[in-house]
């Protein structure tokens, strides 16, 4: 069926660490296999577990991997529950969502992100989330995921772009839900100076937007030349073997620095609303320079040169940009 769209059937975000087992018994589920990283483990379920780190993902016979189990957990940051969405699909199982911080939009999404481009598989049947939990994660993995959320107001621009440009197919009500979730987290945090209410804002803003994808079928929503600029410093990081750890959320900050420069230079984005993407990434601590990313100056030019060719996706990068005037454009958006 085309258009079916598959969502979490249940979604829990409150203090209660026993919430699992009572979703667990809703779905009738009893024998999960807990996936989880060495940090996180402390948080999982009284399961039989796997570190992610022991999963051989080129592996041909994934299923070993699960064999016996009727569901599988994934427990911690994007790469636990990455890994644990990744099996359970592969093996048919249902997969359980429990995210121990609030890093990137993988929480509620029908995306595995390993490597590009991303593959889109069945959403979490179930997204637990134990807001203690969440609350006490370091505070750069929660200002990570104001910078994937805040992406989504030029992924939108983008997919906007590509529906006027080459006539590509696109979904109003994930566009404007999309769109609004990123605006009103934005709002909230340059409204709120004590942002005593961000993770349990975030985290319901990273669940909504793995939401939209599953709306539209694809992670447009979510996923634009800010994205394509993230996955180029990952690609070149590989191809420099660079040691810079920035992380997926913090690239798409950046990112979504210069795409909102570019759609405010095309008139689809106002000065105002550009300026308020970096205000409000620097008011919860996201970096907002490639310095602070991490990366040299002609890594980050590299990376915008290459970006519109990361994979096939419109966007206002269309068909790339001389390493001239991605340097220039670095510099007038302050990135470098
Ligand atoms: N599916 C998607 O849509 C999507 C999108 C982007 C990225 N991803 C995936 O997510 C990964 C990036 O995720 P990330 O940015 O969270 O980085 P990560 O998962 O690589 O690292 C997060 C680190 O924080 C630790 N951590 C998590 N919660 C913690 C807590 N409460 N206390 C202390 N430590 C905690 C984890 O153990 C891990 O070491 C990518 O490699 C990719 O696999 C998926
Ligand atoms: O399709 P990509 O670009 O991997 O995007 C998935 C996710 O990172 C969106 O926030
Ligand atoms: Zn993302």
């Amino acid at each position: 069926m085309e258009k079916m769209i598959t969502i979490p059937r249940y979604i829990v975000v409150d203090e209660d660490r026993n919430a699992i087992y009572e979703i667990l018994s809703k779905l009738n589920l009893k024998n999960p296999l807990v996936v989880v990283g060495k940090s996180t483990k402390k948080y999982a379920p009284d399961f039989e577990y796997i570190y992610y780190s022991d999963i051989n993902l080129e592996d041909s016979d994934i299923k070993n991997i699960t064999k016996g189990y009727d569901s599988v957990i994934g427990v911690g940051g994007g790469r636990s529950i990455d890994i644990g969405k990744y099996i359970a699909y592969q093996t048919g199982i249902p997969f359980i969502s429990m995210p121990t911080t609030a890093s990137n939009d993988g929480i509620a999404s029908p995306v595995v992100s390993l490597r590009q481009p991303s593959i889109l598989v069945d959403p979490p049947i179930a997204v637990v989330v134990d807001l203690n939990i969440i609350r006490k994660s370091p505070k750069r993995l929660l200002s990570a995921g104001f910078g994937d959320m805040v992406s989504n107001i030029t992924a939108v621009l983008d997919w906007k772009l590509a529906h006027r440009e080459i006539g590509e197919g696109y979904s109003e009500s994930s566009a404007i839900f999309s769109k609004t979730i990123a605006e009103e987290l934005m709002d909230y945090v340059l409204r709120d100076i004590h942002l005593s209410h961000y993770p349990e804002k975030l985290v319901k803003a990273l669940i909504g937007s793995g939401i939209t994808i599953s709306i539209a079928g694809s992670t447009r929503p979510a996923s634009g030349s800010e994205h394509l600029f993230s996955h180029a410093l990952d690609y070149l990081k590989k191809k420099y073997e660079l040691d810079v750890d920035s992380l997926h959320g913090e690239q798409c900050g950046v990112g979504t620095i210069i795409s909102s420069y570019l759609h405010y230079k095309e008139d689809n984005l106002s000065y105002e609303d550009m300026e308020n993407i970096r205000l409000s990434l620097k008011r919860v601590g996201a970096p907002t320079t490639g310095k602070k990313l991490g990366f040299e100056e002609e890594i980050l030019i590299e990376a915008l040169t290459i970006a519109h060719a990361i994979r096939k996706r419109y966007t206002i990068l269309r068909k790339g940009i001389s390493k001239e005037r991605a340097e220039e454009i670095l510099k007038e958006c302050e990135v470098i």
